[in-house]
């Protein structure tokens, strides 16, 4: 068993996720980071790969107060349980997404991660140890649902992202769509990695609403044949 996975990506009108430096830009304007917000307060975990961690250093915390205490009331903590996928357990200890914020926070390390790095950021965070050479993300999901994890929100970046939809494990995508042009053919984009290269296997999606916000467009998919 494995919880809902949902993917919400912020792109260019390009189809670009940030500059080809992998330096963070504002795609999403005021309502769509509110939207983010409120997705995130209805999630019970969130994660982001290692490449998001040191690209934007983000906290992954809910913002709103009002969201935070209808948590509370609900009794959850304040902010979802945050999780890096970090194969070699490179986070660094002052990220963050370890001190912002209450709560839990699990960093995911494959076997080959260095061993007084994973005791290290054993200090901050829970450590859960899957696959060799990079972390068995179907074995993470796995492991979140023991947890009690049964809505998880991605957060990017495109490395991650295509992972999960490599083997299957995607059940519904958001796409904001915002109204800037970035540019390069090697800036990152929502599903980076290798790429299907057999139509057969492509993710198939199914329009769920395509609703203006700003001068963006947000895209709810559902993924067909996961
Ligand atoms: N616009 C947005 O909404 C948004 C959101 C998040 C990130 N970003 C951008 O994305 C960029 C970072 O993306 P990225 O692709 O470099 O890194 P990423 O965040 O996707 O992390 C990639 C890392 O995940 C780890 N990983 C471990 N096991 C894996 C597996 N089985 N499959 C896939 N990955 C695995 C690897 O160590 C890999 O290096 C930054 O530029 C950031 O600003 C944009
Ligand atoms: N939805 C969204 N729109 C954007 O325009 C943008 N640049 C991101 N980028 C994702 C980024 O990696 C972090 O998830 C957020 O910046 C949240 O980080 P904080 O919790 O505020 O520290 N995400």
């Amino acid at each position: 068993m494995r919880p809902f996975v949902f993917v919400n990506i912020a792109m260019s009108a390009d189809g670009k996720i940030s500059t080809k430096e992998r330096r963070q830009v504002k795609i999403s304007g005021t309502e769509d980071f509110s939207r983010v917000d409120r997705i995130k307060a209805a999630s019970d975990a969130i994660m982001v790969g290692i490449g998001t961690v040191l690209a934007d250093n983000p906290s992954l915390t809910v913002k709103s107060p009002d969201l935070r205490a209808e948590r509370r009331a609900g009794g959850k903590d304040e902010h979802p349980i945050r999780v890096v996928v970090d194969s070699a357990a490179r986070t660094p200890l002052d990220a963050d997404i370890l001190h912002k914020g209450t709560g839990k926070r699990i960093i995911a390390v494959s076997r080959k991660a260095p061993r007084e790095r994973v005791e290290a950021l054993r200090e901050h965070a829970t450590v859960v140890v899957t696959g060799e050479d990079s972390v068995d993300l179907q074995a993470l999901l796995e492991e979140l649902y023991r947890q009690g994890v049964r809505r998880l929100m991605v957060e990017g970046g495109g490395t991650l992202i295509w992972g999960l939809f490599e083997q299957g494990l995607v059940d519904e995508l958001q796409t904001f769509i915002g109204n800037i042009v970035i540019g390069g053919k090697d800036a990152p984009t929502p599903a980076d990695g290798e790429g299907f290269l057999r139509e057969a296997d492509f993710a198939r999606l199914r329009l769920i609403e395509a609703v203006q916000l700003d001068d963006g467009l947000l895209i709810r998919w559902s993924v067909e044949n996961r």
